[in-house]
């Protein structure tokens, strides 16, 4: 093995750093390596994408001397995962200049990390991206027809990950959503609607400045559309080099960064279009009740172990809703907590 591992892409073989953290220490029956060095010179940047073992990282965020630099990981970061979003630690020639690379020796502390369980099609559990604090989910009005399922686990995706969600609903011009908007009514769930003909740029544009958005959505809602109009130049369809990455390729599984700039401010699209479905084994309950705070308070009184579901006999929450303690958005609150834990149980 080299000094860098060339992955095929950012999906290729990662590995959450908790399991990593579960594995035995080994280092009792190894003979001591010497003292790894510092990197005291390092300079930080954060990672806008990966290609086959290659990653864009932007350095110097907005400042005077902002550049993109191509890295590859350093050994001593053995089998950590680098993903999109991360905030890392570069040696090396850190100029940016064509055709140098530089070390990833590095990665900080991530405030969030969007990832999946494997699943049916997929035996390994994925890091998606880290540090994102919002995801936009995209589901069409109407062709394809929306789904409350996809939605559903969309959402626990993102409360298990404590990133906030945002639902933009597409193609308004071809049906009205607002029945189908019911099924979320009782959520703190921010809603945008949009349509090609006369697509609210200002208004998606306010909810994004300031943040790091990932959009998921199923093939087909028109998420290329809406990034694209968001992010002049990314044309995600045909894949003419980016102007924030500088690559002119990226395969379907990439996960890239995205500068939205508008006289509102900056902020970022994380587009993943690889990403089609969410394995939520991993997710804890315990999360999903975390993001209905007045419930969660609530459920400070439940037996120990309460699932909160329609069966959980002395739920603390289902007796004040029966009771009608919390009015009717509290019953509509709990449908939906309850739909969202049904959804991975
Ligand atoms: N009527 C209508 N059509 C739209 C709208 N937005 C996108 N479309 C159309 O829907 C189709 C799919 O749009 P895309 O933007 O490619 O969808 P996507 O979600 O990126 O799908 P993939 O490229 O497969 O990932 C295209 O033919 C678009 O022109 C909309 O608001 N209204
Ligand atoms: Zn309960």
């Amino acid at each position: 093995m080299t000094w860098w591992d060339a992955d095929e892409d950012d999906d290729e073989d990662e590995f959450d750093e908790s399991s990593v953290r579960v594995r035995p220490n080994r280092r009792g029956s190894r003979p001591r390596t010497k003292v790894r060095p510092e990197h005291a010179d390092a300079v930080e940047g954060v990672v806008l994408g990966v290609d086959r073992g290659r990653y864009s990282v932007l350095v110097d965020e907005n400042g005077g001397d902002e550049r993109t630099i191509t890295a590859a990981r350093a050994s001593e970061l053995r089998r950590k995962s680098v993903v999109t979003g991360d905030h890392v630690d570069l040696v090396g020639d850190t100029t940016g200049d064509a055709g140098t690379l530089s070390r990833i020796v590095r990665v900080r502390e991530r405030t969030t990390l969007l990832r999946r369980s494997a699943d049916d099609t997929d035996e390994v559990e994925r890091v998606i991206v880290a540090n994102a604090d919002q995801m936009l989910i995209v589901v069409a009005a109407a062709n394809p027809e929306p789904r409350i399922r996809l939605v559903d686990r969309y959402l626990v995706a993102a409360f298990d990950a404590r990133i906030q969600p945002i639902l933009c609903l597409t193609k308004t011009d071809l049906a009205d959503p607002s029945e189908f908007l019911e099924n979320f009514a009782g959520l703190d769930l921010p809603v945008i609607r949009s349509r090609s003909d006369k697509m609210p740029i200002d208004v998606i544009t306010a909810e994004l400045v300031d943040h790091r958005t990932v959009f998921v959505g199923h093939s087909g809602v028109g998420k290329s559309t809406l990034v694209n109009a968001l992010v002049p130049g990314a044309d995600r369809a045909t894949g003419v080099v980016n102007t924030v990455t500088g690559r002119g390729r990226h395969t379907s599984s990439s996960t890239v960064s995205l500068r939205l700039e508008s006289p509102a401010g900056r902020g970022w699209v994380i587009d993943t279009p690889g990403v089609r479905s969410f394995g939520l084994g991993h997710v804890d309950p315990a999360n999903i009740l975390g993001a209905f705070s007045d419930l969660a308070r609530i459920a400070e009184r439940c037996p120990r172990g309460c699932t909160h579901l329609p069966d959980a006999p002395d739920c603390a929450i289902v007796e004040a809703v029966q009771a009608g303690d919390l009015g009717d958005t509290g019953r509509a609150r709990l449908d939906s907590l309850q739909r969202l834990l049904e959804t991975f149980r």
